[in-house]
């Protein structure tokens, strides 16, 4: 390691956390970390090199039995709208859920003061509980999901965001678009916002799911994302009844993956989320195609839909980050999807006591690099690697309020090993600040705070 190149303007220094493609989890103690004026990390290094520099320059020390550094985390799948409804309502199966409780919900969005309201609630909750890189679902509304990706760049949060696509929609009776609307409005979304130039808010291709979308729109929307190299987005093999009506709808594919694959939508820019029923041969035309899966365990637990064995997956090589896939999943916290990823592995190891369950440093890295793996984001985002942007906590495991009581007297190198453990019992009020892309976006400043 060398010394820091005395041109970068903003180091940090403290205890720094992190995975790599190699390695689940890396404690960097007492290292010292660069951030250049566009937000990229220009040096990582050893701490200690910051009493050779002569030139002044801002560092925080965290305090290094208390505080912590980690990558910011990415939540692969998350329903916007559905935040107006987290929480409740999880009384039903999927396709019943979503008949009763979700169309009627989303047809609300046509509404933009209302979309408005719930979209910046949902951003600003998810930045405070970590979440710096976000891949949500709106509605079928172009506008509002147009305004969607506005708040996202305005507070600051890096985001995939997709107009929804159904054109099948007989059982949704106030939620409704023709096909040629879900591919014209599509169109326009893309347009619309690559036209803004976010920085870091980009357009998703998102059919709702192969129930809502006739073949020609499936192909259509297929064409759009390869015309445009953008990424898509979509659920597959969530539950058994609907892998079963799938089955009833396209008898000519081989499989629910076939269907997706025969339309040009499996591709290394595309996330599916859940994939519990998948066999072990779409699995290999994931890895095949380069798609990935978004792990949503508390919405496969509460909406009683399934179990995904992530162990076969990893084993297949398919990227895999974890999503909260809200309202499905009740919490909007990647940290929560982090200990139900634990859960549901520990229940597979209940099940069959020759599993190898998931371990802590695993679900870690699914949290950070897993997930900006999945979203074909890791050049950007998801460890600190250099070059890469310096989206971060400031986790403190003491925090004033907070839910966890710290133990003194512990050995030191347990010591510090417990201190991030115990990242799985804590919650927003741990994590003090986040950084995207350099810059802090909370706590929020008084712009931002209405
Ligand atoms: N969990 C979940 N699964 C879906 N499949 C199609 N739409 C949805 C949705 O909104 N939530
Ligand atoms: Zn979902």
């Amino acid at each position: 390691l060398c010394a820091p190149p005395a041109e970068v303007p903003l180091f940090y220094r403290g205890t720094f956390v992190h995975s790599t493609p190699q390695t689940p989890l890396l404690i960097l103690e007492d290292a010292l970390l660069g951030v250049n004026t566009h937000g990229t990390i220009a040096f990582i290094g050893e701490g200690k090199h910051v009493k050779r520099l002569s030139q002044d320059f801002k560092f925080s020390l965290s305090d290094v039995k208390q505080m912590f550094f980690m990558p910011g985390m990415v939540d692969t799948h998350i329903h916007a709208p559905q935040y107006s409804y987290a929480g409740t309502a999880l009384d039903l199966p999927l396709l019943q859920w979503l008949n009763k409780y979700t169309f009627p919900v989303e047809a609300h969005f046509a509404d933009l003061k209302f979309a408005q309201q719930i979209y910046n609630q949902v951003v600003k909750r998810t930045l405070r509980n970590g979440t710096t890189t976000a891949c949500y679902f709106a509605t079928i509304h172009t506008d509002a999901s147009l305004l969607l990706g506005q708040i996202a760049n305005d507070l600051g949060q890096r985001a995939l965001v997709g107009k929804v696509c159904m054109d099948r929609n007989d059982s949704a009776k106030t939620y409704k678009e023709t096909s040629q609307e879900s591919q014209e409005e599509t169109l326009r979304f893309i347009k619309e916002l690559l036209e803004k130039k976010y920085p870091r808010v980009s357009p998703v291709v998102t059919p709702r799911f192969a129930l809502s979308c006739t073949e020609p729109l499936l192909g259509q929307l297929g064409a759009i994302a390869k015309n445009n190299n953008i990424h898509i987005q979509s659920h597959i093999s969530e539950t058994v009844d609907e892998v079963n009506v799938v089955k009833e709808l396209f008898p000519d594919s081989k499989s629910y993956t076939d269907v997706y694959n025969k339309h040009n939508l499996l591709t290394d820019k595309t996330v599916m989320a859940h994939g519990c029923y998948l066999s072990d041969e779409e699995l290999t035309l994931f890895r095949q195609t380069g798609a990935s899966l978004a792990h949503c365990p508390n919405s496969n637990v509460s909406l009683c839909s399934g179990l995904l064995d992530v162990r076969n997956v990893l084993k297949h090589k398919v990227k895999i980050g974890l999503g909260t896939d809200v309202a499905g999943g009740y919490s909007a916290s990647i940290l929560d999807a982090a200990r139900r990823a634990l859960e549901t592995s520990k229940v597979l190891t209940i099940q069959n006591p020759g599993y190898k369950t998931l371990t802590f440093e695993e679900v870690f890295r699914l949290a950070t690099l897993g997930g900006s793996q999945a979203l074909s984001l890791d050049k950007q985002t998801g460890n600190f690697e250099v070059g890469k942007d310096f989206d971060a906590l400031r986790v403190n495991v003491a925090a004033p309020g907070g839910p966890i009581d710290l133990i003194k007297d512990e050995h030191p190198k347990v010591g510090i090993w417990t201190l991030i453990i115990k990242i799985v019992n804590s919650d927003d009020r741990n994590i003090v600040e986040v950084f995207v892309a350099g810059k802090k976006v909370v706590p929020f400043t008084e712009k931002t705070q209405e």
